[in-house]
C-alpha cells in the first residue's frame, strides 16, 4: 500500500489518496472523524485548533461503506483558508499583492524547513516553504492511518498511543496495564497520560514554557497487540518491519528519536537482561516471557506487543524568538513568529499512532495479499493457527 498527501497549512484543503486496501473492506467517514478529533485534543495547542473541526470526506474508492479497491481520496477543508485566500489564494496577486507582501517570511526561525527549504528550492518567500512543511499535513496522515486502524481491528489488531513524557515529567507506566484501560485512560486525559499523578505536573509544564515564551517538547509511546509472528522480514534491509517503523515516527514533524521495547536502555544492561525467553502453551503458542525487545526480533515481529517510542523536541516557534538573520539584508533579526502550539505532543502521539498502524498495515497487505478483504482476513487467521502448533 502507499499514500500521498498534498495540501498547504493555509490553503483550501488537504487531500491524500490511498492506494493497495483489498476490496470489500468496511470504511465510513465516521472512522476517519473520530480520529482526526483525536488529533486535535491536547493541552497546549494554539487557537488554530479552535478554528478547526477536521472531518473528511471520501470522494472516491468506497461505496456503500465498503471500499472498491480503487485508489481512496480523502479531503479535510482547511476552515482557516477564509482568512487567508488574500495571502495564498490568486487574489492576492490581483489586488496587487499587498496583503501577500505583509506576509512575506524573510526571517527564517530556527528550527523550522524555511531556511533550507528556500536555498534548495530558491523561494525568496520563505511562506513557499513553510505552508507545506507545517504539521498541519499531518491531519491527513491521520485520516490515512484511520483507514489502516480500521483494517488492523477487522484481522483481531489493537493500536493505542499515550505519552510518557513531557518537558523532563515522566509518567510511570504500568506494564501490566491491558490496552482497552490505556486507551480509556488515555482518552480523557489532556494530556493522554495513563499517570493521573503528573498529569498536573505535565501541564503545569507546558504553562510554565508558555508563559515564558517558549515550548517543550515529550516522548510518546505505540502500542500494538495482535500482530501474528513472523510479518517483515530478515532477508533484505528494506524489507525488516521494525526499520520501517522507525522510519515512519522519524518522519513525523519534530520527531528527533525512536526505541523499539527497551531501545536505548539495552546499551547499558548485560544480554541476560534484554532479549526475551521463550517459551510454548497449548492454548498460546510460542510467546516471550518478557517483552524487553518489544516485539521484534529480525526485523519481525514476534507475536508480542509491538513496543514504539517516538522523542518530539520542543516546539521550534518561540514567542521569545530566538535570533535569525533576514535573507533580504542579512542583518540578525528575532525570527518571525507564526501563531505557535507551546507543546504538540499529546496531539503527536496520535499521529505516531496513525503512521505506525499504517506500516503494520501496509505489512500484513504485503505478506497476506489478496485483491479480496475477506481473503486477507482469512489468510492471517489461517496464519496465527500454523504459527501456534508450528
Ligand atoms: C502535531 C504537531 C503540531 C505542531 N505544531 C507546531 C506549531 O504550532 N509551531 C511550530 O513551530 N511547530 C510545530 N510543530 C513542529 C514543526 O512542524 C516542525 O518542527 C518543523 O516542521 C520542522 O521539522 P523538524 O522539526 O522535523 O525538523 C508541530 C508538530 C506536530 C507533530
Ligand atoms: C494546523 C495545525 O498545526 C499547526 C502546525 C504548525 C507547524 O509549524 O508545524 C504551526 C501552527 O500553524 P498555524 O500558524 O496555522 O496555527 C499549528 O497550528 C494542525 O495540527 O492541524
Amino acid at each position: 500500500m502507499r499514500y500521498l498527501t498534498a495540501g498547504e497549512s493555509h490553503g483550501p484543503q488537504l487531500t491524500t489518496i490511498l492506494e493497495g486496501l483489498p476490496a470489500g473492506m468496511p470504511l465510513e467517514a465516521e472512522d476517519i472523524n473520530q480520529e482526526l478529533a483525536r488529533r486535535q485534543k491536547g493541552y497546549g495547542r494554539g487557537r488554530r485548533m479552535q478554528i478547526e473541526k477536521d472531518t473528511a470526506e471520501i470522494v472516491s474508492g468506497v461505496r456503500h461503506g465498503y471500499t472498491l479497491g480503487s485508489p481512496i481520496a480523502l479531503v479535510v477543508k482547511n476552515n482557516d483558508w477564509k482568512h487567508w485566500t488574500n495571502i495564498m489564494g490568486i487574489e492576492a496577486v490581483e489586488a496587487g499583492q499587498e496583503d501577500e507582501i505583509k506576509r512575506k517570511v524573510t526571517r527564517a526561525r530556527p528550527g523550522h524547513a524555511d531556511l533550507n527549504g528556500a536555498i534548495k528550492y530558491g523561494h525568496r518567500d520563505m511562506r513557499n516553504v513553510l505552508e507545506r512543511s507545517s504539521a498541519r499535513e499531518t491531519t491527513v496522515r491521520v485520516a490515512a492511518g484511520a483507514a489502516a486502524k480500521k483494517l488492523l481491528s477487522l484481522v483481531g489488531i489493537d493500536i493505542v498511543a499515550h505519552v510518557v513524557e513531557i518537558g523532563g515529567v515522566k509518567a510511570n507506566v504500568d506494564s501490566t496495564i491491558k490496552l482497552q484501560a490505556l486507551k480509556e485512560q488515555t482518552e480523557n486525559s489532556p494530556v493522554r497520560t495513563a499517570d493521573k499523578n503528573v498529569e498536573q505536573e505535565m501541564m503545569t509544564a507546558i504553562d510554565e514554557a508558555k508563559k515564558n515564551g517558549d515550548s517543550i517538547g515529550g516522548v510518546v509511546e505505540v502500542i500494538a497487540t495482535g500482530m501474528p509472528a513472523g510479518v517483515g522480514s530478515y532477508v533484505h534491509y528494506d524489507r525488516k518491519l521494525d526499520g520501517k517503523l522507525a522510519a515512519a515516527i522519524m518522519s513525523i514533524n519534530a520527531f528527533k528519536g525512536v526505541e523499539i521495547g527497551i531501545g536505548f536502555e539495552a546499551a547499558r544492561k548485560p544480554g541476560s537482561e534484554v532479549h526475551d525467553e521463550i517459551a510454548w502453551e497449548k492454548e498460546k503458542g510460542y510467546y516471550r516471557k518478557t517483552n524487553r525487545l518489544g516485539g521484534f526480533e529480525g526485523g519481525m515481529t514476534t507475536g508480542m506487543p509491538i513496543i514504539v517510542r517516538g522523542v518530539m523536541k520542543p516546539i521550534p516557534t518561540l514567542y521569545k524568538p530566538l535570533m535569525s538573520v533576514d535573507i533580504e539584508t542579512k542583518e540578525p533579526f528575532a525570527a518571525s513568529i507564526e501563531r505557535s502550539d507551546s507543546c504538540a505532543v499529546p496531539a503527536a502521539a496520535i499521529v505516531a499512532e496513525s503512521v505506525v498502524a499504517w506500516e503494520l498495515a501496509n505489512a500484513l497487505v504485503e505478506q497476506f495479499y489478496s485483491d479480496r478483504f475477506e481473503t486477507f482476513a482469512e489468510e492471517i487467521k489461517r496464519t496465527r493457527e500454523y504459527a501456534r502448533e508450528f
